[in-house]
């Protein structure tokens, strides 16, 4: 098997918390707090869970935004979480990000044409003004934006054309791995799904890997090749899409899974609602971290940590969870795949 695109283990990022007379450190949150995955060339994996549960937070300790508190994380079999910035430097340029809010994103004092050259000139990606042009207008092309805009200022876009301007621009770079973090989030219902089929086509033309952080299950049903979901700093379950939509193996995903709208009447999920909050990352509860809200928790989910680990899955490979109902017989499991194959049948 070829090197991942990106790998990601068991990363660990702990903010420290100061008060008191001194200022000193009073504790810790835990906002990402063992995650591992990996990403190969060409695929989309979703990092999906409610806010707060440390998703952009992992999208920025990829970036390398901030320092790591442990873990490790390797682009292209090579660790970045510990190189030093004159060596990152290139790296950096193969790793480029999306943000949700194109309003903000863009540099309002210049006109397209420069917020697109300028990672073009500052990677050194064209050997000439002429060549430099030539990657604007095919950069244009690539987001369906009409040539001659690169005129213009960023206020003069609506916010989907803003958002295909912040795509193009990370284009430019030449990346291997585009992390887009609640990319779509902030557009209009009709726009979301233009933007969403532009990313889509781009990543299959390119051949590029993406880590799509979303908030929306629904959005990601539509593009995504895995997803992994998370729950207060830890991911839970990862599945291959068709597996997770169709038989989620935890029950923060069944519950989560249960309030996207399904198109057909007669597979309509039932409704899960989840008891109380999200537990403070401060302080998260012992042994499994969902078992204060999960409607299936048992003595042993209050104590032990349930590891992320292969499960059965009628529909294929590769799917991970970490709950304890998988050591139950299936009879008394009940996320042992019967719901899953019911709307998968009736799809
Ligand atoms: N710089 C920081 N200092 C202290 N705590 C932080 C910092 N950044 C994030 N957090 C905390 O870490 C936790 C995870 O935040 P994060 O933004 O990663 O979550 P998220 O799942 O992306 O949610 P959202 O979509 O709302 O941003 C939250 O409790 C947040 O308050």
């Amino acid at each position: 098997m070829s090197t991942p695109v990106l790998q990601v283990n068991d990363l660990k990022k702990h903010f420290p918390l100061r008060g008191g007379l001194l200022g000193g450190t009073t504790g810790y949150v835990y906002a990402v707090d063992g995650v591992s995955f990996d990403i190969a060339k060409g695929e989309t994996l979703s990092l999906v869970g409610e806010s707060g549960c440390g998703k952009s937070t992992v999208g920025k300790a990829v970036l390398r935004l901030f320092d790591i508190t442990a873990g490790q994380v390797i682009l292209d079999g090579e660790r970045i979480d510990d190189m030093p910035s004159g060596t990152l430097r290139p790296m950096r340029r193969r790793m480029q990000v999306v943000f949700q809010d194109p309003f903000s994103s863009l540099n309002p004092r210049m006109r397209v044409r420069d917020i697109l050259a300028e990672p073009i000139r500052n990677f050194g990606l064209a050997k000439d003004g002429a060549e430099l042009e030539a990657k604007v207008a095919a950069l244009m092309d690539k987001v369906r934006l009409p040539r001659d805009a690169v005129n213009r200022w960023p206020h003069e876009f609506s916010g989907g054309q803003r958002q295909r301007i912040g795509i193009a621009r990370a284009l430019a770079a030449e990346p291997d791995i585009i992390i887009c973090d609640e990319a779509v989030s902030a557009l209009d219902v009709s726009v979301k799904a233009q933007i969403v089929n532009l990313l889509q086509d781009l990543q299959k033309e390119l051949g590029l890997a993406m880590l799509f952080i979303s908030h929306d299950l629904a959005i990601v049903e539509h593009m995504t090749h895995r997803v992994a979901v998370m729950y207060l700093g830890k991911i839970v379950e990862v599945a291959p899409k068709r597996s997770l939509f169709a038989a989620p193996k935890h029950p923060y995903t069944e519950a989560l899974l249960s309030a996207v709208p399904v198109p057909e009447p007669g597979a309509a999920r039932e409704r899960i609602i989840l008891k109380g909050d999200v537990p403070s990352p401060i302080n998260p509860p012992k042994g499994c971290r969902f078992h204060t809200r999960c409607p299936y928790a048992f003595d042993r989910c209050r104590t032990e940590e349930p590891p992320l680990r292969a499960v059965a899955d009628a529909l294929g490979e590769g799917h991970v969870a970490a709950c304890h109902l998988h050591d139950l017989s299936p009879a008394e499991n009940p996320l042992s795949g019967s719901k899953g194959a019911a709307l998968l049948a009736a799809q």
